[in-house]
């Protein structure tokens, strides 16, 4: 058995000809939750989706628990697709209005064909519970909850079938500052509960920090650091990952935020460089990244490597 719920090596995503996704390789171990953190565009979507085999990748393999996914047929996929699940930002246009509560979160059930009717209702009614929501909202609507509900209302749903991984999208960051703290408490609940490993897709670090094990980076469709969550926040060596940390949000509102963009040349300007002597020799496990130079601590960084001695 393999020790990675997902795996997704060398995967690359075209779209009319632009490179969107190029090369990426991420690993996300059991029980952990690995952060996939980048600005707008830098292919982060696009990754998730293609783990999930929503979006078809131009190359590449993905692997499930250690299954190659990659080119199952539709109906081969089926028994995978109850392991894998996906929360969005938007839930809103995710919940059919017309269906109650009740019937959303039970909805995969019924798909999967688990249990008799009345046997998914229970069902539902506990996962309601689960996320935080007495079992009196089975029978209400979408367009009757807050943001923050709905959020819990398409967690109960996306792991009512037992999922084993799960690509968060965004899922807090079109929530209130309270209510973000109150949707990561939940998901980080559930992941200890559950075993749950977990690809969480966000550009907001103050919540990355809080929930991830592991961190990475991505620009224009590569990634460019990776790294235990400790590390990265500590020592970081990509210039884009520390304009990204250097914009987290600050306690003293007078401090200006900097931005996050940085042009290409300034990227080339403050490439890291690091003698031979200071790198590692890549692991020889999967997880190895040629385009990347390994650091101490499974730390890892697009570098150039100069000379030395
Ligand atoms: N179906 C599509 N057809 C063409 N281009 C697409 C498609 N989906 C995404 N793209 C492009 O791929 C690039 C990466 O998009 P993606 O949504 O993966 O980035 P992201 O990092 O998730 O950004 P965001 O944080 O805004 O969601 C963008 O330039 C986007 O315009």
């Amino acid at each position: 058995m393999s020790e990675h719920a997902l795996e997704l090596s060398q995967i690359s995503k075209e779209f009319g000809g632009r490179t969107v996704v190029d090369r990426v390789n991420l690993v996300v171990p059991k029980n952990q939750v690995v952060a996939l953190v980048g600005e707008s565009g830098s292919g982060k979507t696009t990754t998730g989706l293609m783990a999930l085999r929503l979006i078809e990748p131009s190359a590449g393999r993905i692997l499930l628990g250690g299954h190659d996914i990659t080119s199952l047929r539709q109906r081969d996929l089926k028994p995978f697709r109850r392991q894998m699940q996906v929360v969005f930002q938007d839930s809103y246009a995710s919940l059919d209005p017309m269906m109650t509560l009740g019937e959303i979160i039970a909805e995969p059930l019924a798909i999967h064909a688990i249990g008799t009717a009345s046997e998914r209702r229970d069902r539902a009614r506990d996962w309601l519970q689960r996320v935080g929501l007495d079992g009196s909202y089975a029978t209400r609507y979408p367009h009757e909850l807050s943001g923050g509900q709905r959020q819990r209302v398409s967690v109960a749903r996306a792991l009512i079938l037992g999922a084993s991984v799960l690509v968060a999208d965004e899922p807090t960051s079109a929530l209130d500052v309270s209510v973000k703290a109150q949707i990561v408490n939940l998901l980080q609940g559930l992941q200890a509960d559950m075993g749950l490993s977990m690809l969480f897709i966000s550009h907001d670090l103050s919540v990355v920090r809080s929930l991830a094990d592991q961190v990475v980076v991505m620009l224009r469709g590569r990634v460019v650091e990776r790294g235990p969550t400790d590390r990265i926040f500590a020592n970081a060596h990509h210039p884009y990952t520390r304009a990204l940390l250097d914009a987290v949000p600050v306690i003293d509102p007078t401090a200006r935020r900097r931005r996050t963009f940085l042009t290409a040349e300034e990227i080339n300007a403050n490439t890291p460089r690091f003698r031979p002597e200071d790198i590692e020799p890549q692991p020889l496990v999967d997880t190895a990244d040629p385009q990347l130079v390994a650091l101490a601590g499974s730390h890892f960084v697009e570098a150039i490597v100069t000379g030395g001695r």
